[in-house]
């Protein structure tokens, strides 16, 4: 019988499995909490996780048993999982940055001329990712330069309705986004493998966030759209805390119901003192053949949740248009070409670029910002 295998070439070992999300050596990492080897080679090794709701669990195990099997002596592998403490965590993440600081995200800047638009609704399916690639694509056309940041973790739609399949390039620690008729987008759909789900929780998400934000490579933007997930979860307040200045777009049915819910996601802008910028209905009616408007879902919501904001907040928040239900919006979402690109005379296309033409009117602001300038003499 061969001897037991020794700590040291176990540890060796270990160091070439990294974290399958840092991508660092588990054993740099602290991740390695101990390993146990019995008379018999039988190795036990507990590996630390930053979050008890890690995704890469059974990746994890699988290469550090595979890992560990390979070393000459062991007879059997056994990875036991557990989860870091606070401490242990805040000292990763100081070692991770090697004392430097967080990476700045640069529309939290105060000279940021970047307007930072977060698209928000209260129920999930109102369009609000529709809304979204349509707005960016018309404003790209205007000439601006726009990003979007694919926040809905949940329903990650962006990509495929606005034709992204590239994944982002990195350079060194930097990410470049694709671009697609003239859009940056970065979506967390592009680094979960297949259609998987989601199942990060707020902190997770909220550095994922940060991620997108300070490592992205986004250059000078005019204008940066942010789809949140629908209601008013964690990210809606990760979006506050990272970018203060980040003005909130409501996205609304006419229906009452909707509306309403709409309403209490527009108005954690109160809490958050973030501004509103404006209310958009969507799918507000549909053209019948002889020019007549259906209302399939009622009428009035989107000027219902503008008026009730504008009471709650104390500052006009104005219906910025309504976009009737129209099949070629739908076609053009399925088919990663927007409709105001695909179909600009369509109904649809008319109302999204009207309402991304106020948008792009507004100066970049500069009120009350700092130009980094110094009185010349001084
Ligand atoms: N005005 C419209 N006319 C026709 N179809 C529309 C319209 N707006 C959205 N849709 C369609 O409705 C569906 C839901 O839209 P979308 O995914 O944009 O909603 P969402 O609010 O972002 O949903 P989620 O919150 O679940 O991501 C899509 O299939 C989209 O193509």
């Amino acid at each position: 019988m061969s001897a037991a295998p020794s700590q040291d070439s176990v540890l060796a070992a270990l160091a070439t499995v990294d974290d399958p999300e840092i991508k660092k050596p588990i054993t740099e990492l602290g991740m390695v909490e101990s390993v146990d080897i019995t008379e018999t080679g039988h190795v036990t090794v507990t590996v630390l996780l930053t979050i008890s709701g890690c995704p890469m669990k059974a990746q994890l195990t699988e290469r550090t048993t595979q890992a560990v099997q390979k070393v000459a002596g062991v007879t059997g592998v056994e990875v036991r999982l557990g989860v870091m403490s606070d401490e242990q965590r805040t000292a990763l993440k100081e070692q991770l940055r090697g004392g430097a600081p967080e990476r700045e995200i640069p529309f939290a800047q105060p000279g940021s001329l970047t307007r930072v638009y977060a698209v928000a609704s209260g129920k999930g399916g109102v369009g609000k990712s529709s809304v979204t690639v349509n707005l960016a694509a018309a404003l790209a056309e205007q000439g601006l330069s726009v990003g979007v940041v694919d926040a809905d973790v949940y329903g990650f739609s962006v990509p495929r309705m606005l034709g992204v399949e590239q994944k982002p390039t990195q350079v060194d620690d930097m990410i470049l986004p694709p671009i697609s008729h003239d859009v940056k987008v970065i979506s967390i759909g592009m680094f979960v493998p297949g259609n998987q789900p989601v199942v990060w929780r707020g902190p997770m998400l909220h550095r994922a966030l940060q991620q997108f934000l300070g490592d992205v490579f986004w250059g000078d933007l005019d204008v940066l759209l942010l789809d949140l997930p629908p209601g008013t979860g964690d990210i809606a307040i990760s979006v506050a805390q990272l970018i203060p200045g980040a003005e909130i777009l409501v996205v609304t049915t006419p229906q009452q119901a909707a509306a309403e819910v709409a309403e209490r996601a527009g108005a954690i802008a109160l809490q958050t003192k973030q501004r509103v910028a404006g209310v958009i209905e969507n799918m507000s009616w549909l053209e019948l053949p002889d020019g007549s408007r259906q209302e399939l879902f009622g009428a009035g919501g989107g000027q219902t949740v503008a008026d009730s904001l504008t009471r709650s907040i104390g500052a006009e928040v104005p219906l910025l248009g309504q976009i009737p239900i129209d099949v070629r919006l739908r076609e053009g979402a399925d088919s990663g070409m927007p409709v105001v690109l695909g179909e600009p005379t369509s109904a649809a296309a008319v109302a999204l670029r009207g309402i991304a033409k106020g948008l792009g009117a507004r100066s970049r602001g500069l009120a009350g910002r700092s130009l980094g300038l110094t009185p010349a003499g001084r």
